[in-house]
């Protein structure tokens, strides 16, 4: 694991909230090479974000550790930008400043004025957002909003791009057109990208790999799936790609019968036999 340039080592998280006791994550490890676009997929409440959170010193693991390029994750840094489903922009600043912001913060002693300004105009234009510059967000579209986000994203230049739902809230084609922006962008910069997602479709076009978790609590790694797909890849013509449309089945099969079976034996077994732990399906 040390040799990878993310490494999350033997992650426990257990939430104590007014007493009660909430396991949400079992030893997860998981080492991401720099460069590669890992996406976590698992029903909700297993706990992505939680890991999301993790890796971005958001929130404190119970035990384990989050290294980034051979330096512990303590707390949240410009090392790592997140973007979240629902924008973070803030709504009295103009998409310009919303951008400046995080840049001349990042870069305000590294890059001159002249520069930081140049880099901002590049990261919107990046996105297809150079002509809303003077916009506020109340005043652009949902799909123009996460571009944003994610142009102030990039702009701070992080080791790791945590994506938690980027495209959830949008409508399928926004979405797909937002799909093929990141694709291009992973492309031509070569992000570590780690996005959590409940699109089984979108987890195998933009993924070098899919991290499937089970289902909480204690969610742990169930299967890890390597999408060995050449880029760049084209949606219409993947859609009759039969190694495509067996990666789908693959994860699909983990969501809906792996997992599915397991709740059922729980159920089962909590049934029969008081509240015993449910036994989790490994890889
Ligand atoms: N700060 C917290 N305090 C207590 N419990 C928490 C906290 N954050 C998350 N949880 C619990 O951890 C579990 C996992 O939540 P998490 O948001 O990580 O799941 P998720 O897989 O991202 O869900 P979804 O797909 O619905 O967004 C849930 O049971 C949730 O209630």
């Amino acid at each position: 694991m040390a040799s990878h340039y993310l490494s999350v080592e033997q992650v426990d998280m257990t939430f104590v909230t007014k007493g009660a006791t909430t396991n949400v994550l079992k030893e997860i490890d998981l080492g991401v090479a720099k460069g590669e676009y890992i996406s976590i997929i698992g029903h909700s409440g297993c706990g992505k974000s939680t890991l999301l959170n993790i890796i971005a010193g958001l929130t404190s693991s119970t035990s384990g550790a989050v290294i980034l390029d051979g330096k512990e994750v303590n707390a949240p840094g410009p090392d790592r930008s997140v973007v979240f489903q629902n924008h973070s922009l803030l709504p009295w600043l103009t998409v310009y400043e919303n951008v400046a912001l995080a840049v001349n913060k990042t870069f305000a002693r590294s890059k001159t004025k002249a520069e930081r300004h140049a880099w901002i105009l590049k990261n919107l234009e990046m996105v297809g957002m150079s002509h809303a510059l003077n916009k506020r967000p109340s005043e652009i579209s949902g799909g123009m909003k996460q571009r944003v986000g994610i142009a102030r994203a990039l702009a701070m230049e992080p080791k790791v791009l945590l994506l938690d739902e980027p495209f959830g809230a949008l409508d399928a084609l926004t979405r797909a057109h937002l799909q093929e922006e990141v694709m291009r962008i992973q492309d031509e910069l070569g992000n570590t990208v780690i996005m959590i997602t409940h699109d089984v479709d979108e987890a195998v076009l933009l993924s070098d790999r899919i991290v499937m978790l089970t289902n909480g609590p204690s969610a742990r790694i169930g299967e890890i799936l390597e999408i060995d797909l050449p880029r760049p890849r084209n949606r219409i013509t993947l859609a009759d790609d039969p190694r495509y449309n067996r990666y789908r089945q693959e994860v699909l099969r983990f969501l809906y019968e792996k997992q599915r079976k397991v709740e059922h034996l729980a159920e089962r077994r909590e049934k029969t036999a008081g509240a015993a732990p449910a036994k989790k399906a490994r890889a």
